[in-house]
């Protein structure tokens, strides 16, 4: 069964919707340039509506120690999403400091941006490939861009890995196809306006991830 991360959850509407979808992750976004952003305390006033439930993803861009610190003290992590410039030794550093499983998203736009992922592979938990920021873009993810969904098919990946960038639930079958995903993330294709879920959309989502096999 195809993993899904509903992304940048702000609000108790879109929270249930993907933990009543059956959404393996939501992920809360902790970079305050985002519309999406939330800050520790909104975050964990979310997560606290239900017990169990998906796996909490907190989104970060270069975080520092304290930042990580500060959300971590009041949300049940179960996984760092790092999208920023994070280097190798640095996701090695938070995976080991604060003793919780590390994703380090890269950007996808040709096949020789693969060759990235090797060296991270020995310090990370699993990889998010996600489109490039297009030229432009003033976030370095939640842009709506895909890429090329050819460029995995048939490609080892070392670690378990989400498909990222321009999903929607009209698109995320075919994407499936294409790229071979087992998990797939999506946070503009679920939205009704920029940085404002729509709990149809999550729930169309999830049903069209949900409706193809697994191949990874
Ligand atoms: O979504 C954001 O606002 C964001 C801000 C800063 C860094 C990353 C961000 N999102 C990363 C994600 O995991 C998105 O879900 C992923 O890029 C796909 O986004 P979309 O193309 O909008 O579905």
């Amino acid at each position: 069964m195809t993993a899904v991360k509903i992304c940048g959850i702000r609000d108790a509407a879109g929270f249930d919707a993907a933990a009543e979808a059956g959404a393996e992750m939501v992920g809360f976004v902790f970079y305050p340039p985002s519309p999406r952003a939330v800050t520790p305390a909104e975050a964990a006033a979310l997560s606290a509506r239900l017990e169990g439930g998906p796996l909490r993803v907190g989104l970060f861009v270069d975080p520092t120690d304290a930042e990580l610190e500060a959300v971590l003290a009041v949300v049940p992590l179960g996984l760092i999403q790092l999208h920023g410039a994070e280097s190798v030794a640095r996701c090695a550093e938070i995976r080991a400091r604060f003793g919780v499983p590390v994703m380090k998203a890269v950007g996808i736009a040709a096949p020789e941006d693969l060759e990235a992922l090797a060296a991270y592979a020995p310090v990370v938990d699993r990889f998010l490939l996600d489109a490039k920021p297009p030229a432009g873009a003033s976030l370095p993810g939640g842009n709506a861009a895909a890429f090329d969904w050819r460029l995995t098919a048939g490609r080892v990946i070392p670690r378990p890995w989400l498909l990222a960038g321009g999903l929607t639930p009209e698109t995320v079958a075919e994407a499936i196809r294409q790229s071979g995903a087992a998990g797939v993330d999506v946070s503009s294709g679920v939205e009704r306006a920029r940085g404002v879920k729509d709990p149809g959309r999550i729930r169309e989502f999830v049903g069209a991830a949900r409706h193809i096999i697994c191949r990874q």
